[in-house]
């Protein structure tokens, strides 16, 4: 166990802290009960590689209606779990334990049949809500330290009945507890960035749930990339959890004897059946008296997942042979224990429903949790945000890249004259180029990166959407208005552009508008299809088909492609940007300038295509457009 845990243990710092919070909410008790749960899945035929699924690809691809398979994933599952109890669900890969987990902790509602019941009753909003979920996969911001992660946590999570100290205190008490303290200021880290241990990311993903207080903890594989000292000292710390009243259900892989012991319960899975259902200690008297004793003396759990796996022997077994095991401890099971497990189920459940008592608490919960206000979500989101992107937005590379883009440009342009019309367009162009592709296409990874953080919190209920939208919009704006305004200053009076103020302000709000609608552009390709790559090609060739129709390559577009400009948003700035640059007395050198275009077409290029009042009107309404997009497309994604 680490010394900073066994320090706070002995001085008594962290209870004492962890103590002020459970006084400021409480955890309720709650017994969880699921009677004869199955989840089933429609496989999609055509994804099938059987003969019958190729079989039925060709039938659907010769019209004929193909009949999606079903696949079994858990079958008729029951058990139960008490407060101060933890419940450990063991099975080999595949076996259906994390599906099973995600139904326990609500997360499959109406997905699976047979009952999930909190103290007899379904499951509510309120027990939901007192329910903390740790994933297989640690779903954290990889920049931000542990306490800045925990600290966010606790300003979102916790009621605004809760003080900003207390919420502070809340989250340095869950360090404490979970032996946090000594890598409090370290980044959290990724597989990509250097962090914590992985030891120590499992524990700030427990701390991430531990904030709610919940009476409920469930946790897939929290012992997973661990070694066996830092697996027990985990399952030791969720069995200190679990003594305070939680209730606590987890999956381990492939528990050591010693952190084996630590289990009151356990249910045994083997392709979606359940095998056995009972007190950890009894586990092996059950298996030797249906006929499976070891023949020496084993770690019950690997016993148990050899046969789960059908495997009873040291020596080699045919697949028919563990197919024949298996199914013999399934009948066993459905004969011996299902019977008793599902009427100490029923009896616990008549008696909870009888008291009303326990209900009560998380309904009066339900009137005391008060989510905190939309500003108040909106301004932590907006802070995390910014923190936990300081290292990319101003990233020396990206800085770099600019500048080199500024200063390179500013030299091949240096001191353009007015007369040399196709250089300046040249010029311009180039810019709305650069600032389209540059914006559009980082922003286009915004949603996609932050998919499973997103998922994860909205849906357990931290923010709103809207807030988290708005925050990140915000969040995204220095870098968004800040390297552009730089390289205008660079590049303007470089490249020797209409010296005068105003003229320079007007390019630069133009170029600032520009930059926020390409943006915009990417955020919505981005939220709509979710996957950084193929958003990014996607919003590569939509950028190409805009510059090509942008009005400085080809002027005479056929006219079956002549409305793309219409919805280019790098058409409005050019052509904003040229008239800036070209008029009053300007606008001579720019209508007499071609050899190619007679002086009319030059007029028509200039002025009669679209007005300055309908180009600004269309980067207003694509910027609002685009985000209203995104918006929509954020809101269709489902946990
Ligand atoms: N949507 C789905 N479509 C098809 N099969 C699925 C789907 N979801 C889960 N499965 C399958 O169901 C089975 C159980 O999956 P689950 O993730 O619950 O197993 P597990 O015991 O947690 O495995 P592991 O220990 O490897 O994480 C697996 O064979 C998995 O491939």
């Amino acid at each position: 166990m680490p010394s900073d845990h066994e320090q706070s243990a002995a001085s008594g710092g962290g209870d004492r802290r962890m103590n002020s919070f459970i006084s400021v909410d409480a955890c309720f008790p709650l017994t969880l009960q699921f009677m004869d749960v199955s989840y089933r899945v429609k496989l999609d035929p055509t994804l099938t590689s059987s003969g019958k699924g190729v079989k039925r690809m060709l039938n659907s691809a010769s019209g004929s209606s193909a009949v999606p398979e079903e696949k079994v994933i858990l079958n008729g599952v029951s058990g139960m779990v008490s407060p101060g109890e933890m419940l450990v669900v063991l099975g080999p890969s595949g076996s259906g334990k994390s599906t099973l987990l995600s139904i326990l902790a609500g997360r499959l509602q109406g997905k699976h049949s047979g009952a999930v019941l909190a103290n007899g009753r379904r499951l509510t909003k309120p027990v939901l809500r007192r329910t903390g979920f740790v994933t297989q996969d640690d779903v954290l911001y990889p920049h931000l330290t542990v306490r800045e992660t925990l600290v966010f946590c606790a300003m979102l999570r916790l009621p605004r009945t809760v003080a900003k100290e207390e919420k502070v205190a809340a989250a340095e008490a869950v360090m404490s507890e979970l032996g946090l303290c000594k890598c409090a200021d370290t980044p959290v880290g990724s597989p990509f960035v250097r962090g914590i241990s992985g030891g120590e990311r499992k524990r700030v993903s427990i701390g991430h749930e531990m904030l709610l207080n919940p009476s409920l903890l469930v946790l897939d594989e929290p012992t997973s990339g661990l070694d066996s000292t830092a697996a027990s000292w985990l399952v030791a710390t969720l069995s200190g959890l679990a003594r305070k009243g939680r209730t606590v259900v987890t999956s381990v892989h492939q528990p050591a004897s010693r952190v084996y012991q630590m289990f009151d319960s356990v249910l045994l899975l083997s392709g979606g059946s359940c095998l056995y259902f009972g007190k950890a200690k009894d586990a092996m008297d059950y298996f030797g008296s249906v006929g499976f004793a070891p023949r020496f003396h084993v770690n019950p759990a690997d016993f148990m997942l050899d046969l789960a796996n059908g495997v009873t022997q040291i020596d080699y077994q045919g697949d028919a042979e563990k197919s024949t095991v298996k199914q013999s401890l399934i009948s066993s099971y459905n004969r011996l224990l299902a019977p008793q497990v599902k009427a100490g189920l029923s009896a616990a459940v008549a008696r909870d429903a009888a008291q009303t008592g326990k209900e009560a608490s998380f309904e009066r919960e339900k009137r005391d949790h008060s989510s905190i206000s939309w500003f108040s979500q909106f301004s932590i989101l907006l802070q995390r945000s910014l923190k936990e992107r300081r290292h990319e937005s101003f990233n020396s590379l990206r800085v770099f890249q600019v500048m080199a883009a500024a200063v390179l440009s500013g030299s091949m342009w240096w001191h353009s004259s007015i007369h040399d019309v196709q250089d300046r367009l040249g010029l311009l162009f180039f810019v709305a180029i650069f600032w389209g592709v540059f914006a559009s296409f980082n922003a286009v990874f915004t949603f996609p990166q932050e998919r499973a953080i997103f998922v994860k919190e909205k849906s357990s209920g931290m923010y709103s959407l809207s807030s988290y939208f708005m925050a990140r919009m915000a969040g995204d704006l220095p870098m968004e208005l800040i390297l552009p305004t730089v390289f205008t200053l660079i590049l303007y009076w470089m490249a020797g552009l209409r010296a005068e103020p105003a003229a320079f302000l007007i390019t630069l709000a133009v170029l600032l508008g520009y930059v926020l609608v390409a943006q915009g552009l990417g955020l919505v390709v981005g939220a709509a299809i979710m996957d950084a790559k193929q958003a990014s090609t996607v919003v590569t060739i939509t950028m190409l088909a805009f510059l090509l129709t942008g009005g400085f390559y080809v002027q005479n577009i056929p006219s079956f492609l002549a409305w793309l400009k219409y919805v280019s948003c790098t058409f409005y700035c050019y052509r904003l940007l040229v008239r800036i640059q070209y008029r009053g007395e300007e606008m001579e050198y720019f209508l007499g300038s071609s050899h190619q275009r007679s002086r009319r077409e030059a007029e028509g290029e200039m002025a009669g295509e679209v007005s300055t009042l309908v180009s600004v009107g269309a980067l207003i309404a694509m910027f609002v457009g685009y985000r209203i997009l995104a918006y929509v497309a954020l809101r269709r994604i489902k946990a």
